[in-house]
């Protein structure tokens, strides 16, 4: 899951090292001038084509493959931001609520600064490997009866009444490194795509997809902004109903959130780029990891497939994308939860004796 990846797909020459995303973009970034980098060069990630998608719409799509991100998943590019930041101003002890992804980054970040990383999670709704995550990096890690609404409102008490910085995406600084995922599509593309979609939590991701986006176009450095169009659990749609849900439940355990904290920028950046919010079922969202897979050869966790069920689902609606250029972010590796991924599935179990022939029969060749 290396994420100094940026070598070929980002058109650097093979002496120059992605650097993270604070020292590739900082001038861009609204964080406090000369904010020493608390990085693990994260950013870079390659934005793959997608033959099996761009076939069966007309269109070219493309996936930001952010599993390739250090920790495995998007969350790094602002955890760098907001990690440098607390570091510099002196804190000691950093906290986050999470599905998972935030706490993994948060616990790495917070071991590379030398600081104390505080997780709160919902008890039992944590995927094995994101656990694993924030544990050896040296996480204390809380378990809460509850979910991760009622987490991030005690990790807001948390950094309210002790000495620890809370780093969720409701700190603005997380919100500047994510961006740098725009700007890195457009960089690639030579433009912004027409059309981005991605999953929505707690909508800080698609927050910050619009503020670089708007700001390359702002800077001449893209001539348009895309129609982002966000998708959300059937059991965890809030930003699709228009109302909070008290007891969100989906597979997607990284997007099973009730009331996301990013609610009105999220809905600034539907509104403003005319785009719009959909729900996709649990069956859909793991058909799409499963297809994801099997034909464009990207592993990705369940919440992370979201977009690709939503663009798969438009379609059978009828939807066109033809002629357009669509950017999809699948947001985290799908190695951090293998229960789910192997979930219904038969296990192969061919066992031969060791002998080559043997195993070319039983392959078929
Ligand atoms: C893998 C994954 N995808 C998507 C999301 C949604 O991102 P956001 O919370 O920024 O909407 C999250 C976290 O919520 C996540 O961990
Ligand atoms: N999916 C997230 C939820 C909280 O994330 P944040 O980006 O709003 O801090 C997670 O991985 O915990």
């Amino acid at each position: 899951m290396s994420g100094a990846n940026g070598v070929s797909g980002q058109g650097l020459s093979a002496s120059r090292q992605w650097r993270g995303v604070i020292e590739e973009y900082r001038e861009l970034l609204d964080i406090p001038e000369g904010t020493p980098a608390v990085t693990l060069r994260e950013g870079g990630t390659p934005l793959v084509h997608s033959e099996w998608l761009s076939g069966l719409t007309g269109a070219e799509v493309w996936l930001k493959v952010e599993g390739n991100n250090p920790t495995g998943s998007f969350k790094d590019r602002g955890m760098t931001t907001a990690i440098s930041v607390a570091l510099a101003e002196g804190a000691k002890a950093v906290v986050c609520a999470s599905t998972g992804n935030t706490s993994a980054s948060m616990a790495a970040y917070a071991a590379k600064a030398g600081l104390t990383p505080v997780v709160l999670v919902p008890e039992g709704k944590i995927a094995a490997g994101k656990m694993a995550q924030a544990v050896l990096h040296g996480s204390q890690v809380i378990q809460v009866r509850g979910n991760f609404d009622d987490c991030l409102r005690m990790a807001r008490e948390m950094a309210w009444h002790y000495p620890v910085s809370l780093v969720n995406s409701v700190n603005p600084v997380r919100l500047q490194g994510q961006k740098t995922a725009a700007f890195e599509i457009c960089d690639f593309l030579g433009d912004a795509p027409d059309f981005h979609l991605l999953p929505v939590g707690n909508a800080g991701n698609i927050a910050a997809y619009w503020l670089g986006y708007t700001q390359y176009a702002a800077l001449g450095r893209a001539t348009k902004r895309p129609v982002m169009r966000g998708f959300q659990a059937e059991g965890a749609a809030p930003l699709v109903t228009g109302e909070p849900f008290p007891d969100p439940e989906t597979a997607a355990t990284a997007i099973r959130i009730g009331n996301p904290a990013s609610w009105k920028l999220a809905e600034a950046a539907r509104d403003e780029s005319g785009g719009r919010f959909a729900a996709v079922s649990d069956p859909q969202i793991l058909a799409a990891q499963k297809e994801l897979a099997a034909h464009d050869g990207v592993f990705v966790e369940p919440a992370s497939a979201a977009g690709v069920a939503g663009l798969l689902a438009e379609l059978a609606a009828g939807e066109s994308y033809r002629g357009r250029t669509v950017a999809i972010t699948v947001t985290g590796h799908g190695l951090k939860d293998i229960a789910t991924a192997l979930e219904g599935l038969t296990l192969p179990d061919l066992v031969v004796d060791a002998d080559v022939d043997a195993a070319a029969r039983a392959a078929g060749l």
